[in-house]
């Protein structure tokens, strides 16, 4: 029993002294913000950013800032990292009461209680930046986690598709309300396990409406295992066999804009018709010209015969991601570029270029920017899914199998 309390004692003892020293001489959050905005020349006629209001949630502190007259938010934005190297700029102690709890008061009890302080874990704040006429910072003590697993409580049925995660958000999109979508990222980074992600969720909540156009021009490997089930209308894995598959889609695209135009309906939504075409191109920057010229006419006038068009590349230039293309799709899924110039083609800023080197960390543009962990879908989920919708006599193939070099496009049967 004594030694029970005398180790409680003991143990509130270390922690008090832990946090004392851990504090002393540190600045607080709202010290550093003010100090690193100083050092960033983001003054105006001498006058520093003054705190209004400081909130503690659960996830993350609010700071709240009045902004000298002069300055802009843009300016705060464009120095964000360096907000957030100056909050991580000291590692600290890993005195948490896990650790002293895990002290053997039996052995070399300052030995031990050295190892703790001397153990430095890095920091790893965050933070998000918004403007309502007040500068609003929120500081969170850990970024993103690297992994954000799928799984069935991510989905909202319809025609929604889970993003990702934010810091504090969960983001999906509705291809019913921007019906098509870009996805850009240096090799590596998610692109081609994002796509099959969409595909997977189209299959799980939408099976008897979901009409698939598949060209992988990247051999057909990502999106082969697709390709025998029962929605899958057209899958191409070359250039040439893409230009057939999309002079098909794009032949039945103006049937269906004719016969709207003729019962003098707006689009395909209004007349009550649930089917929808997804046209998903996995390296568009292997498409030749005349290809090219056919998606730019899906991207402007296939939403309302019920087209969607995600367009991916590894590649992104003003040439692989025409102006059109651009003007056309408001969604866009960025994994991290090599630079600055591509960042632009897709998102007309820079930032892809600066994301972290981790799979699937990206970039969701819709109207603002999130930066996202994309849900990450195994392999043996999306057999689970797609299962039970492959053609009769074909087996479920496995991602990143390699295809015969003879199976090139081929148009599979209507639904
Ligand atoms: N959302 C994610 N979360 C965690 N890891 C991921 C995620 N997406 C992809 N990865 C990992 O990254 C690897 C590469 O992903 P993927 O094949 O999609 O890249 P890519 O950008 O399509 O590259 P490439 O253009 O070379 O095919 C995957 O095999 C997987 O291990």
């Amino acid at each position: 029993m004594l030694f029970e309390i005398l180790s409680t004692a003991s143990m509130g003892l270390i922690a008090g002294s832990a946090y004392y020293l851990q504090n002393k001489n540190s600045l607080n959050d709202h010290d550093k913000i003010i100090k690193i905005a100083d050092a960033a020349g983001l003054k105006a006629g001498g006058e520093s950013i003054r705190i209004f209001r400081k909130v503690r949630r659960e996830e993350y502190t609010e700071y709240v800032y009045k902004i000298p007259l002069g300055l802009s938010f843009k300016q705060f934005e464009d120095n964000k990292q360096l907000f957030i190297d100056g909050l991580n700029n000291k590692s600290q102690s890993d005195v948490n009461l896990a650790n002293i709890k895990n002290i053997n008061w039996k052995g070399d009890v300052m030995e031990q209680i050295k190892n703790i302080f001397n153990n430095r874990v890095m920091l790893d704040k965050h933070i998000e930046m918004e403007y309502d006429g007040m500068l609003k910072m929120r500081v969170y003590e850990r970024g993103l986690d690297e992994m954000y697993p799928y799984n069935e409580d991510l989905l909202k049925g319809g025609w929604n598709v889970p993003i990702g995660c934010t810091l504090n958000e969960h983001i999906t999109h509705d291809f019913e309300s921007r019906p098509h979508m870009i996805v850009a990222g240096a090799t590596g980074f998610g692109k081609s396990e994002f796509l099959k992600l969409i595909v997977s969720v189209m299959i799980k909540q939408q099976p008897d409406n979901v009409r698939l156009h598949l060209i992988d021009l990247k051999g057909g490997n990502e999106l082969g295992p697709f390709k025998d089930l029962k929605q899958c209308v057209n899958f191409a894995r070359e250039p040439k066999g893409a230009k057939k598959a999309l002079e098909e889609i794009q032949e039945d695209m103006n049937k269906k804009l004719d016969d709207l135009f003729e019962k003098g309906i707006k689009d395909v939504k209004r007349a009550g018709q649930k089917e929808r075409d997804f046209v998903f191109i996995d390296e568009a920057a292997d498409l030749d010209d005349d290809s090219r010229d056919i998606v730019v006419d899906i991207a402007r006038r296939g939403r309302s015969a019920g087209y969607r068009l995600i367009y991916a590349t590894q590649y992104p230039t003003n040439e692989t991601l025409p102006s059109q293309v651009r003007a056309n799709i408001g969604a866009r899924v960025c994994f991290r570029l090599e630079t600055n110039t591509q960042s632009r083609a897709v998102l007309d800023e820079g930032g892809a270029e600066e994301l972290p080197e981790i799979e699937g960390r990206a970039i969701f543009r819709r109207v603002k920017n999130y930066i996202v962990q994309t849900p990450y879908i195994e392999e043996t989920e999306i057999n689970e899914i797609i299962k039970p919708h492959i053609k009769e006599g074909k087996d479920v193939c496995h991602t990143n199998v390699k295809q015969s070099s003879g199976a090139n496009s081929f148009k599979l049967e209507t639904l």
